[in-house]
């Protein structure tokens, strides 16, 4: 077991990380750049270190000094959390060569999942079904054409390099095509530095559904349910949940033991999330994560599994800590993203926190490193808190929600808890009737 872990990320997540490796009797070192000097994971950690000033690219991306605060401080292992470094193969490669543990999935599988053409590629290997669409990457408009009317229009573009919604452009006719190639092309290049794209069948109305899975590495995984994050704001998780409103346990079963099978033939290794659409019955993988996910704790609650614990012990060579028929969902749960952003506009609202008092009581979790009188910065995102609520049923689960949000206060910024106050009243919410479009249908419409 490690002896001691740096935490290279900030707010709430670092936190959370902070407080599974005091739980596991490991020591933490806290980074952070100028702008974080009064994080509460800073004031919690045995060790702190500043790593540079504000912009991430000189503090939380800057390998040299992450690297260096290890050496300075005796770490032996790196929790990249999620954003930052955490899905970069080259960083765990170099830890690597420092022999610094990286406290995640091996660099090949987190290189090959970045790329978006190979993750589907690997998926269709290891049995998971796929959206239908172009066997590899597109490389003139002549195979494009001859692509779309194979698998029939509308289709969507995609860069290779992309993922989370970055670099999509949808065709329904021919002529929309060549421009929506064109265009997807240039965007990708200019955003990742690779024009690489991959086209596929448009689902109009799917929902977004993710099975969370966990892999020792050796051949061993398991998968624990679902989260349904169908509500989202340009490409922005609002509201997570699990299990999915729209699935019942046969199909749970199915999709879970498709995909932990994979994840047994990939010799997979930590946490790791892959991405459905869901429609007309049919899922279909769009991405995988190789990462902890913001929303993991939806899955915690409803499994009763430390994921965060998981990913130490796999790190540091542990088995799993238990075997696929000790997985057990139990209830539902619901997480809300509350962010420092005006309510209707998401105008983000940094400032000062004049007045905390986040919800309590039985099932009701609030996850965040916010504190009366801290200061929120305008460099990073504007995630203040994950209100994560749980119940023995979606019904007492919505109704706990609903007085969890009604009690949380957070004055002198802009926050989004007004949104939630909203979605959790309305009767498509309440029905769990929703897919991918709902929200910012909703929202047009004056929300
Ligand atoms: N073939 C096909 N059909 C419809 C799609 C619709 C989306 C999409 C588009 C817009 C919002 C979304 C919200 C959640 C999940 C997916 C979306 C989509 N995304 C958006 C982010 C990235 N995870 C993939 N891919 C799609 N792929």
């Amino acid at each position: 077991m490690f002896d001691k872990i740096l935490i290279a990320n900030r707010g709430e997540i670092a936190l959370r990380i902070l407080r599974a490796a005091k739980e596991l009797g490991i020591a933490t070192v806290a980074v952070h750049s100028t702008a974080d000097a009064d994080a509460m994971h800073v004031r919690l950690a045995d060790e702190s270190v500043c790593i540079g000033p504000p912009a991430a690219r000189d503090s939380y991306l800057n390998i040299p000094a992450l690297i260096a605060a290890c050496e300075i401080t005796g770490a032996d292992a790196i929790h990249p959390g999620y954003g930052f470094l955490s899905e970069n193969a080259r960083f765990a490669e170099v830890l690597e060569h420092h022999r610094i543990a990286f406290i995640g999935p091996k660099a090949e599988h987190i290189r090959i999942m970045g790329d978006k053409i190979e993750a589907k590629r690997t998926a269709k290997r290891l049995g998971i079904p796929c959206v239908p669409g172009s066997e590899g990457g597109i490389t003139d408009e002549a195979e494009a054409k001859r692509v779309a009317k194979d698998i029939g229009y509308p289709v969507i573009i995609k860069a290779a390099a992309g993922g989370g919604g970055r670099g999509m452009k949808v065709a329904r006719t021919e002529e929309d095509l060549v421009y929506a190639l064109g265009a997807a092309k240039t965007e990708a290049k200019a955003a990742f530095g690779d024009d690489a794209v991959y086209i596929e069948k448009y689902l109009e109305k799917p929902r977004h559904i993710e099975i969370q899975v966990l892999g020792d590495g050796k051949g061993n995984a398991i998968h624990l349910g679902e989260r349904d994050c169908s509500l989202q704001r340009r490409h922005q998780k609002v509201w997570e949940e699990g299990p999915s409103p729209a699935l019942n346990v046969e199909m749970r079963e199915r999709i879970g033991g498709v995909v932990a099978k994979a994840m047994q033939e990939l010799k997979y290794l930590g946490a790791g999330t892959i991405e459905f659409l869901y429609e007309d019955g049919e899922f279909y993988f769009i991405e995988m994560n190789t990462r902890i996910q913001v929303e993991h704790p939806v899955t915690e609650m409803i499994t009763g599994i430390d994921l965060v614990n998981e990913q130490i012990r796999i790190a540091a060579g542990a088995p799993l800590s238990m075997k696929q028929s000790d997985v057990k969902i139990e209830g539902h749960a619901i997480e809300c993203r509350v962010n420092a952003e005006h309510p209707a506009t998401f105008r983000p609202s940094p400032g000062t926190i004049s007045y905390f008092h986040p919800p309590g009581g039985l099932g009701v979790r609030v996850d965040s490193a916010a504190y009366q009188g801290y200061r929120i910065p305008p460099h990073y995102d504007s995630l203040v808190a994950k209100l994560i609520v749980h119940g023995r049923t979606r019904n007492e689960c919505l109704m706990r929600l609903r007085r969890a949000l009604d009690e949380f206060v957070v004055d002198g910024i802009d926050t989004t808890l007004p949104l939630f106050r909203t979605l959790v009243r309305n009767p498509d919410i309440q029905n769990g009737q929703y897919d991918i479009h709902w929200l910012e249908n909703f929202l047009k419409t004056g929300g």
